[in-house]
């Protein structure tokens, strides 16, 4: 049998909706939430992400503010214009897009964020509030996989999860957060011993490794939820994802595509960030 498609595009479409009324409630008591997006230089795929962030900002009803700096900005000037945007009493979020140019140092700069306006979560502050269960905001894409999985009515409690990729903004966040759901976690890498054989034991499989149609069918328990995290750009200029898409359909019991699975959520989930950072 094949796989049930979860469509992230939909559920991204009405957690909008949801925040929509919140930001209602938000202007109408006199706050106009505001997200201030900082990109520097012109990487076309971040150009595509900043369109679609405040795409959605519109969407929703939050405030967006775009700076837009030259490629060769420097870092103190980069700095400069976080400090201001932390002093500013009407701007609620602050989200500097990623990748930085070269002469730029991002963990200083991610570090420069107010963790209160931080809301990519990717501050040290916010990564350590989440590793030990305090309340803080939570990575963009992380969260969106666990509301997928939710909302899809996935039980998590007791299953074996196995996150392939390591990195700072998918792979650690999201294996805390499935440990919070009392999920038994394992992560993956390039230097897994056996990693076809741990891919198999999952219950749900989190792809998120950067490289186009990794994860094969037999990687996949039969029945498993298989959520793919890459968005990979082919020389056709198609979308591709982590997971054979073909393949694992065929195996799995749910699966994400790309597009229009985890990428959606994760802006849905910035503007969740944004609100919650506009109601304190
Ligand atoms: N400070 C920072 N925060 C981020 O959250 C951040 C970042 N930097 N740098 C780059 C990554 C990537 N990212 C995506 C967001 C949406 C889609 C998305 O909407 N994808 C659509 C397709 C979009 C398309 O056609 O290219 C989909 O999968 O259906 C993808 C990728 C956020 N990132």
């Amino acid at each position: 049998m094949q796989a049930k498609i979860i469509d992230g595009k939909a559920i991204a479409r009405d957690i909008k909706e949801e925040l929509r009324v919140e930001v209602e409630r938000l202007k109408a008591n006199g706050t106009v939430p505001t997200l201030a997006v900082v990109l520097v230089g012109g990487d076309p795929a971040s150009a595509v992400y900043v369109k679609n962030k405040k795409a959605a900002c519109a969407h929703v009803g939050i405030r967006s503010l775009s700076y837009e700096l030259p490629a060769d900005t420097t870092e103190a000037s980069l700095l400069e214009l976080v400090e201001e945007l932390n002093s500013r009493q009407d701007v609620h979020g602050i989200l500097v897009q990623l990748p930085l140019p070269v002469q730029i140092d991002e963990d200083k700069v991610l570090m420069a964020i107010r963790p209160e306006k931080d809301v990519d979560g990717f501050h040290p502050m916010n990564v350590g509030n989440l590793s030990i269960g305090r309340p803080g905001f939570v990575s963009c894409t992380p969260a969106g996989i666990l509301e997928l999985l939710k909302r899809t009515g996935i039980q998590l409690k007791g299953k074996k999860c196995v996150i392939v990729g390591r990195s700072n903004i998918v792979g650690k966040p999201v294996a805390m957060l499935l440990l919070r759901e009392h999920a038994t976690v394992t992560i993956c890498h390039s230097r897994t011993e056996d990693l076809p054989g741990e891919c198999r034991q999952a219950d749900v499989l989190v792809a998120a490794v950067g490289i186009p149609n990794f994860i094969k069918g037999s990687h996949v328990k039969p029945g498993a939820v298989v959520i793919d995290v890459g968005i990979n750009r082919l020389a056709d200029g198609k979308l591709c994802g982590d997971v054979d898409y073909v393949e694992c359909l065929e195996v799995a019991g749910h699966i994400t595509p790309v597009p229009g699975g985890v990428g959606p959520m994760t802006i849905a989930m910035l503007m969740k960030n944004c609100v919650e950072a506009a109601s304190k």
